[in-house]
């Protein structure tokens, strides 16, 4: 298996503090990552760079095979596909969740096209309906729930065809229904062979869909613990990342995590 993301001894510094500190981190085709930490540990930052949109002050980083600095991102980010909250803002919210899915594939954020390819309408529409978006194909973005929007998001990630969907948060802000409905559908993604390798950045163990196979644990821009779900997310690294003593349970294919009482 190849490498879709290779980070080596990367750091980011900003005003002189190192929000990404000395990471090295990689993940090879077919992984689905999650990435955990507390607020400003980092992850968005991790995020950024893995989207060829940061570059790092130091340490070297490879995304799906290309070195950064060495080539051109414009070649790059199409390949790449990225949910978060940083693109909803970028998204007129006037046009309709289809035309917002569209656009992604021509490489824009707003409709000005008189028509797309049935073949790109068709593919958009199935993306949505996988999504549970399909009834909501003509509402326009701006009405939308948080819950659907971040569904919207998705199917626009998706629809690049990516051969890296990066997730940032993508259950914030949900309900536990809306929860737990993109968690099901995260994970008939994250178990689909043919989908693409996918990182998804959260605050929460029970947002880890089954499918998901890795885990990175970040705190203070420093790596706390890195590898596969199964020996990695423990109570013991879990507590450590947060710096509070929790216990992780993992209850058939999901996981739980929970604070122990003062004593
Ligand atoms: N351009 C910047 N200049 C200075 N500091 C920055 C800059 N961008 C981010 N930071 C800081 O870097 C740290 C890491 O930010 P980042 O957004 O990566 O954290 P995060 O783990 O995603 O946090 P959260 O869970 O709260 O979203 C934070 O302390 C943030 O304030």
């Amino acid at each position: 298996m190849s490498d879709v993301l290779e980070l080596v001894d990367v750091s980011v510094v900003r005003d002189g503090r190192a929000l990404v500190d000395q990471v090295s981190w990689s993940v090879a085709e077919g992984e689905r990552w999650v990435i955990l930490g507390p607020n400003g540990a980092g992850k968005t930052t991790l995020l950024n760079i893995a989207s060829s949109y940061l570059f790092p002050t130091s340490g070297t980083v490879q995304v799906l095979g290309e070195k950064l600095g060495s080539v051109d991102v414009f070649d790059l980010r199409p390949r790449i596909g990225m949910a978060g909250v940083a693109m909803a803002d970028k998204l007129p919210r006037r046009q309709t969740v289809l035309e917002t899915v569209l656009t992604a594939a021509y490489g824009m954020t707003a409709h000005w096209r008189e028509s797309y390819d049935t073949s790109d309408e068709e593919r958009a529409l199935f993306i949505l309906d996988r999504l549970g978006m399909a009834e909501l194909a003509q509402r326009r973005f701006g009405t939308l729930s948080e819950g659907e929007r971040k569904r919207t998001l998705i199917a626009r990630a998706i629809m690049i065809d990516p051969e890296l969907l990066l997730l940032d948060e993508p259950a914030a802000g949900l309900d536990l229904g809306g929860r737990e409905d993109l968690v099901r559908r995260l994970g008939r993604l994250a178990r689909d062979p043919i989908a693409p390798s996918m990182i998804m950045v959260t605050h929460h163990v029970e947002e880890i869909a089954p499918g998901f196979t890795h885990v990175l644990m970040i705190s203070q821009g420093k790596v706390v613990a890195a590898g596969p779900l199964e020996t990695e997310l423990t109570s013991r690294n879990l507590s450590h990342c947060f710096g509070l003593p929790l216990v992780v349970e993992q209850r058939g294919d999901r996981w739980t995590a929970q604070g122990l009482p003062l004593s």
